[in-house]
């Protein structure tokens, strides 16, 4: 008997290959063609490669970074003799082909340049709407920065040395530069990983304003991206208020304590993907801050700024190190570039001259390293964080991960063992039936909120205590992914009889939900969490807690798309924190492509108490090597301006 030979692979064009393996789509292909007048030559090549860069929230294809012989990264080893095809070339510029001749055709071509479907900016290849996007944002960023702030320096240094009273250390207290920082700013970034303190410095912040302005005092508003985020602002900024006894009460009564999310803010107009507020019709604000900033993308960032009013000025608050925004760009990370732990950011001598007089006497604290970044005087870094003290392990293991320091790592992993660190678990054990210990201890936490349920206490409540626990998974498919997990944990909550499944039914009461989908008639948007209850008439209603604490129930009939939510992604999770929260990442031989440094520490910074990881160390090694970053001219933009 013969046995079968393996069938010699076809040779195809490489627009064939690169279509039939879904490196493209045909909507690019015909986009590409449209603006290349149907040829397809070197632009209509660079198109493809730029709307693959965008479907990667890129906002800009970097030609310096392309390798010409291989644009779309192919690899040899993906052509094993089992495929029916290979390309008949791996690239399709020439040989010798580089940025400068790409620069040269993009030049002279029909379709790139001012007023045209595609824009050239350093070596940077954009479709016009981000690039007009990037553009606005960085002028605006630069008025902003630019603007005269009218203090009274006297009283600005008094207000800091009430708020900020001398340690007689000779650490710098990077909380009262960033506060001095602000103060004296139309445009100002205060970044800082977990609990460094930047609803603390704010706050102290408002209080040094609108006591600097108590004839007038200013309109602050607070908003945040999602309304989880919008909503721990609003806890944040209370719990501050309460704190800081050094506030006098006439103050903190000017200071706002009720967040509400960027949408809310811009007012949607229904049915578009306008807002009611623009460069025409501006916001009444004088003082506006972004809370969780790293999740703005640039579109959304761009509108924001257009809507301010002239004088208005803007604060940005968030960590640098987090995932990026959801959508294109990479704001927050782009105007962070360069900082580094244990360094002064990189102030201009006259900054520091300044900032060293109001923080500190005028003695040469702040020593200068300036950059030819225009924003670089607008930014402060916080770097101590005030949550987790030398006891925890969660601030040191999220160090470890976000400076790839394996060594660091397993000192948490020693001083998790020794028990001095009580607030990590490591679970590397992925051989010995981890998901269904993952499984039972994840449906034994959401006993308590079901429990609740069946005792008919208060949404609230319920809410609450679902809230305070938060199973994160780093995929959507597999085994380890989001889809598996949530089906197991819902079958062993049915088997401990805590929830009552219905094969005819899609919902039942206690099924968390998380919306999928934006529905401005509902006010209903991507990321919020509804718990599934009994009303007084025993209807059964999704019910739902806003950023202002207000409780609105909807029948799951009338819900946009919907999943169900015992585990949600980490992507999901930005915004949000939960006193214990546990990871999952799959081992080395599944699905690990997406698993990098920032969406490892997005998880791990979720946890206020406790944090859980289940991984494969190698995998968890292997994401803290790869550091992702979004393809932006934004940084560049604020060097050239
Ligand atoms: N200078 C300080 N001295 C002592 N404790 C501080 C200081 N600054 C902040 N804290 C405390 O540290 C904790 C974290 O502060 P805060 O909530 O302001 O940080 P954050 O950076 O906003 O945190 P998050 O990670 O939630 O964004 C709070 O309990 C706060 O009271």
């Amino acid at each position: 008997m013969n046995t079968p030979q393996p069938t010699s692979p076809v040779i195809v064009p490489l627009l064939d290959y690169l279509l039939s393996e879904n490196r493209v789509r045909m909507v690019d292909i015909k986009l590409a063609e449209l603006l290349c007048e149907q040829q397809h030559d070197d632009v209509f090549y660079l198109i493809l490669l730029l709307s693959n860069a965008q479907q990667s929230q890129h906002s800009c294809l970097t030609l310096n970074e392309l390798d010409w012989q291989n644009p779309f990264n192919l690899r040899q080893t993906e052509f094993s003799p089992l495929t029916l095809s290979v390309p008949d070339c791996l690239s399709p510029f020439c040989d010798g082909f580089s940025t400068e001749q790409a620069v040269t055709c993009l030049q002279s071509h029909a379709s790139v340049g001012a007023d045209k479907p595609l824009l050239l900016f350093d070596n940077r290849l954009y479709f016009s709407r981000l690039a007009g996007y990037e553009h606005t944002l960085a002028q605006r960023l630069l008025q902003m920065s630019q603007q005269t702030v009218k203090i009274d320096n006297q009283a600005l240094t008094q207000l800091l040395a009430h708020y900020f009273p001398d340690q007689q250390t000779d650490s710098i207290d990077w909380q009262k530069v960033a506060c001095a920082m602000a103060a004296t700013k139309g445009f100002s970034v205060i970044t800082g990983g977990p609990g460094t303190g930047k609803t603390t410095t704010v706050t102290k912040l408002l209080a040094i304003l609108q006591s600097l302005y108590q004839h007038a005092p200013l309109s602050i508003k607070l908003v945040a991206p999602t309304g989880k985020a919008a909503a721990r602002l609003s806890e944040s900024i209370l719990g501050a208020k309460d704190k800081l006894t050094s506030i006098p009460e006439h103050i903190k009564t000017l200071i706002p304590q009720s967040a509400q999310t960027i949408h809310r803010l811009l007012g949607v107009k229904p049915f578009t993907n306008k807002f009611r507020h623009s460069t025409a019709n501006p916001l009444h604000v004088d003082l506006l801050i972004i809370d969780e900033a790293s999740m703005v993308d640039l579109s959304l960032m761009a509108k924001l700024i257009e809507a301010l009013p002239a004088h208005a000025r803007l604060i940005l608050l968030g960590d640098k190190d987090q995932l990026a925004s959801v959508d294109t760009g990479s704001v927050m990370s782009d105007l962070c570039q360069g900082l580094a732990l244990g360094q002064t950011p990189h102030y201009s001598v006259e900054r520091c001259a300044e900032l060293n007089q109001l923080c500190f006497n005028g003695e040469a604290k702040l020593q200068s390293n300036p950059s030819d970044f225009k924003l670089a005087d607008c930014i402060a870094f916080l770097q101590h964080s005030y949550r987790f003290d030398a006891k925890s392990g969660i601030g040191q293991l999220a160090q470890a991960v976000n400076t790839n320091n394996s060594g660091k790592l397993n000192y948490v992993e020693q001083e998790v063992n020794n028990g001095v660190f009580k607030d990590v678990i490591f679970d590397y054990d992925l051989v010995s039936q981890p998901l269904d210990k993952l499984v039972q201890s994840a449906a034994n936490k959401y006993a308590e909120y079901l429990q609740l349920i069946a005792q008919d206490a208060p949404s609230a409540a319920v809410h609450k205590v679902f809230a305070s626990y938060q199973l994160l998974a780093a995929v959507r498919e597999g085994d380890y992914g989001v889809n598996n997990l949530n089906h197991r944990i819902e079958k062993q909550l049915a088997q401990q009889g805590l929830i009552a499944l219905n094969a005819d039914q899609r919902h039942y009461v206690g099924m968390p939900i998380m919306v999928a989908q934006n529905d401005y008639q509902l006010k209903l948007f991507n990321g919020d969490i509804g718990i599934l209850m009994l009303d007084e008439s025993a209807q059964l209603k999704a019910v739902f807690i806003d950023e202002q604490g207000n409780e609105r129930a909807f029948s799951p009939a009338r819900l946009p798309a919907h999943d169900k939510v015992y585990v949600m992604t980490i992507h999901k999770s930005q915004g949000s924190e939960f006193n214990y929260t546990a990871m999952v990442l799959p081992p080395a031989n599944q699905a690990t492509a997406g698993i990098n440094r920032q969406l490892v520490y997005t998880g791990i910074t979720r946890a206020k108490n406790t944090f859980e990881l289940v991984a494969d160390k190698k995998v968890l090694l292997a994401a803290m090597s790869k550091s992702v970053s979004r393809a932006s001219g934004l940084y560049e933009r604020l060097v050239q301006l």
